[in-house]
């Protein structure tokens, strides 16, 4: 292996320990913690590891935790009305339904209820616009923890060539208007994408986010790009990527694991989105570079 490994897990404990120093900061000046309400519809047994993390995460935070578990059966109305309580309750300054959603329930309409301001996964529509207008709201946690890797490792982006594969709402199209914000000349490619692993060979950073396991081989890298791995697959009791780590840690010059690389800084993100969110609430200032 050639490549330098990006250590997602110590990154996330950075992130998470400057983001507590703030908060007891935060504390102080207002008298009360900042707030983040999770909610649980289902027993999905992985979201419901994702959700008892991120509770403990702000926790450990010095933030207040608020935690709805709902049974696989609830209606959509039934959680839009918990929305709604969310929504007007001041105690709580992040808001994040965990999916995915049962069937019955339509995602999208779940997401838009949610306080634009309080949408801390970043994920309604306005917080969406905002992005790609370069407004101040919220950044979806994953893609913002890639960009946060990749300034850690690169330093200046600026010029960089850039490929995202995969084009979610969640993570692909975010991700790439990060990398443009941050000017890279960036191309999203796709399932339609013809000559994939040419168009990756150009790239200087590869984020490969498609949910296909170890899709992306050694031989379409150019030598020394970096490469973020946002695919967590399941694949025959463990867990690998959508990058091929074995053959593309021989040709690339920094790779994240899995898992251990973007994993723990969507947690980390999740945590800094709130508190900004209860310093935008308080008008108190906090550390840019957060
Ligand atoms: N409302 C949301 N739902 C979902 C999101 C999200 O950001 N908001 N993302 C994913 C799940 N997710 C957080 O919710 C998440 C996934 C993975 C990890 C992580 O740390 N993974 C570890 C491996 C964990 C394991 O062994 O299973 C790693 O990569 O090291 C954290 C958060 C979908 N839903």
């Amino acid at each position: 292996m050639t490549a330098a490994l990006i250590d997602g897990k110590a990154a996330a404990a950075a992130l998470r320990e400057k983001v507590a120093v703030e908060v007891a900061r935060f504390r102080e000046a207002t008298g009360r913690a900042p707030g983040l309400a999770v909610v649980l519809v289902g027993e999905d047994p992985a979201s419901a590891v994702y959700v008892r993390s991120k509770g403990k995460a702000t926790r450990e935070a010095g933030m207040e935790s608020f935690e709805h578990k709902l049974p696989a059966t609830t209606s959509q109305d039934d959680l839009l009305t918990l929305v709604d309580q969310l929504n007007a309750d001041p105690s709580v300054d992040g808001i994040l339904v965990q999916l995915p959603l049962p069937p019955q329930i339509d995602e999208r309409v779940v997401i838009t209820r949610i306080d634009p301001d309080k949408d801390v996964d970043g994920f309604h529509p306005v917080n969406a616009g905002r992005l790609a207008t370069g407004l101040p709201g919220f950044v979806p946690c994953t893609p913002l923890g890639c960009l946060m890797l990749l300034r850690q490792t690169l330093g200046e982006l600026s010029g960089k060539s850039a490929v995202v594969i995969g084009r979610s709402n969640i993570v692909g199209k975010p991700m790439a208007l990060l990398l443009l914000g941050d000017s890279c000349t960036v191309t999203i490619a796709h399932s339609r994408t013809r000559d994939l692993p040419d168009v990756v060979r150009q790239a200087d950073i590869v984020v490969a986010a498609v949910g296909r396991p170890e899709m992306v081989k050694g031989d379409w890298l150019k030598p020394g790009a970096t490469v973020i791995d946002v695919g967590i697959n399941r694949v025959e009791g463990s867990l690998v990527g959508d990058v091929d780590f074995a053959s593309a840690s021989a040709v690339a010059g920094a790779i994240t694991p899995v898992p251990g690389g973007v994993g723990p800084m969507t947690i980390a993100c999740l945590i800094r989105n709130t508190f900004v969110s209860a310093c935008r609430t308080e008008g108190v200032t906090f550390d840019s570079a957060l």
